[in-house]
């Protein structure tokens, strides 16, 4: 059992609002193959090239420089999350190269986990799926190792503590490392906790990515909006991911609190699915949004793999247009 083991030291952490319902360890069944997966399609290698050309003043396969690249640009990032191995690993390959071909930003990676928290129910099932499926950290790693190279956007890890602490940290880091992932987001990491991970982070590179709510006081918003790497991820709202009617319009304020204490970029995520909600966060001057639950719903839920990876493509290019 890959991620079984809970992580008693993390319990409590304050790094978010509010824990999700819990539910029980899926059951490892048989591995699934990664292998077989298609490329997306000579958009795909077009765009790869044109990042190696532009590649010049900033580094723009990591976190930081693409974001420094699109605020020249005046633009708002597209950060999809999708969960590993969720219906399969072979789509969740595919699926990197389509979110990347659609002009996604940074992709956010889960990896799925038996015990999460502040996950909502469609990530949760997603999660439940992609394990009950057999998927392991270890075949997360080798699918995300081959796939890599083909994106043009860089990819960033989600993961809870306890598969990192169980591999021992500076082990982890080498590991990710090596995959060509380019940040972390740890959510049940307490700032308190971050200082070891961040320094081991970035002796292989990794930018660690912080997140901040509605109800973290100033003082503490403060201390992590400048320890955080990468960006600052703003939660938009108290409570669990998954798609929300509207976005809270505490989102501006909250935006401009941060803004007046970092320079560094803020992504919004949490409840944000539509083309109207990411014109609206983007209108409030956030540098990125951050959008789960819709895209892991197409791809878990739809009829088929192909199906799931066509509607993905729609909303992605959808949302893409929405931010140009
Ligand atoms: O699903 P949403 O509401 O679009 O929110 C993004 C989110 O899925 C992703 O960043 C995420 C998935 N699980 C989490 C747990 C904590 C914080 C963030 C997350």
């Amino acid at each position: 059992m890959a991620f079984a083991l809970k992580a008693a030291s993390t319990a409590g952490s304050a790094s978010l609002a509010a824990a999700g319902p819990r539910r029980a360890a899926a059951p490892a069944a048989g591995r699934v193959s990664f292998r077989g997966a298609s490329a997306a399609g000579p958009v795909v290698a077009v765009r790869a090239a044109a990042a190696a050309a532009s590649a010049v003043a900033h580094d723009r396969r990591s976190i930081s420089g693409t974001f420094a690249e699109l605020r020249e640009q005046g633009k708002t990032a597209l950060i999809p999350f999708i969960t590993a191995g969720d219906p399969d690993l072979a789509t969740t390959a595919k699926a990197l190269k389509i979110l990347d071909a659609c002009g996604s930003d940074v992709i956010e990676l889960g990896v799925p986990y038996s015990d999460p928290l502040a996950d909502g129910p469609v990530i949760q099932a997603s999660a439940t799926r992609a394990l009950a499926k057999g998927t392991t950290f270890e075949d997360v790693i080798s699918m995300v190792k081959e796939v890599i190279p083909e994106l043009s956007c860089p990819v960033s890890l989600f993961t809870y503590y306890n598969p990192i602490l169980k591999r021992g940290i500076p082990n982890f880091m080498t590991i990710v490392k090596e995959a060509g992932l380019r940040g972390l987001v740890v959510p049940d990491v307490p700032l308190e906790e971050t200082d070891f991970l961040r320094s081991e982070a970035a002796k292989n590179n990794l930018e660690l990515v912080l997140l901040t709510t509605p109800t973290t006081p100033n003082e503490r918003m403060e201390k992590i909006a400048q320890a955080s790497e990468g960006f600052i991820y703003l939660v938009s709202t108290v409570g669990v991911t998954g798609t929300r009617a509207n976005v809270s319009g505490k989102v501006q304020s909250l935006l401009q609190d941060i803004k007046k204490v970092t320079e560094k970029p803020v992504a919004v995520g949490f409840g944000v699915s539509t083309a109207e909600h990411v014109k609206q966060i983007a209108g409030w001057g956030a540098d990125g949004v951050i959008v789960g639950s819709a895209m892991v719903r197409l791809l878990g839920e739809s009829a088929s793999p192909e199906e799931g990876l066509k509607k993905l493509e729609e909303l992605a290019k959808n949302l893409k247009a929405a931010l140009e």
